[in-house]
């Protein structure tokens, strides 16, 4: 068996190392005896995304989100195939934002998107900068979810679109509903940066289980050994919790300590 990712745009949106997300993919699958392709997609490239497992785009500036914004609207169509088919997409902030129906930009671009999410979203006064924790479904228990932002552009979803997370702390889409994130069956888009997989293993299984899907197989892979993802989550509790002189929230189940 064979997990082939689709990274997207990999030299134009790559803020704060998102590759890590593909990484982090990657490894957690090779370290169960998954083969792994990491598939580079390219502005120009007429490579066909169907045969991609999950797609990962990363965050970018507005001046780079512009230049694949062009290049997003001619795979539209492949895309939108790939996912009716069953491709997960991960996508975050910049890409995220293209996602949606258009992002309008401080100076009055309008960025259109691809329309996969019902959302749209338009840049603030003042940019949304820090460390969040929110609170995300993995089909049970909520899983606290740790992630950094950094963006101008308020997101507003529509019907249609369920938000993927509960903000605990930060902003999120647009600092005013408590939403983090959206989702629409196996599309997810975020503007946590972080990587967000590198801090958040089980969200990370909880995709590649997804991906995995449509090989007819899901989840349900060995657990492995989270010593290092797990000190750090603890570490960051420790921290967020000096920095806003509240009580250390509970940081979820499951991993193993040694
Ligand atoms: N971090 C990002 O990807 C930024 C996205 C977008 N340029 C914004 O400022 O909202």
């Amino acid at each position: 068996m064979k997990l082939t990712i689709g990274h997207l745009y990999p030299d134009l949106l790559d803020l704060y190392s998102d590759r890590g997300n593909v990484m982090i993919l990657e490894k957690r699958a090779r370290w169960r005896g998954i083969e792994v392709e990491v598939v580079r997609v390219d502005a120009g490239d007429a490579t066909d995304v169907r045969g991609c497992d999950l797609l990962m785009m990363g965050g970018g500036m507005d001046r780079e989100q512009s230049l694949v914004a062009r290049d997003l609207q001619h795979r539209r169509l492949n895309v939108e195939q790939a996912v009716a088919e069953g491709t997960v997409v991960l996508a975050i902030c910049g890409g995220y934002q293209l996602l949606g129906e258009y992002f309008e930009t401080g100076s009055g671009e309008r960025i259109p998107g691809i329309g996969l999410l019902d959302a749209y979203t338009v840049a603030g006064e003042r940019r949304m900068v820090g460390n969040v924790m929110a609170e995300c479904p993995l089909d049970g228990p909520m899983e606290t979810i740790f992630g950094y932002e950094n963006h101008s552009g308020r997101t507003y979803l529509r019907e249609g679109t369920d938000p993927w997370m509960r903000v605990v702390r930060g902003g999120g889409n647009n600092g005013s509903d408590g939403t983090e994130g959206a989702r629409k069956g196996r599309v997810f888009g975020t503007y946590l940066h972080g990587p967000l997989l590198a801090k958040n293993p089980r969200l990370a299984d909880w995709l590649l289980g997804l991906a995995l899907e449509r090989k007819g197989t899901g989840g349900g892979f060995k657990s492995l050994v989270d010593r290092w993802e797990e000190a750090a989550r603890e570490h960051l509790v420790r921290r967020l919790a000096e920095l806003d002189g509240m009580e250390s929230p509970h940081v979820g189940t499951g991993g193993t300590k040694k």
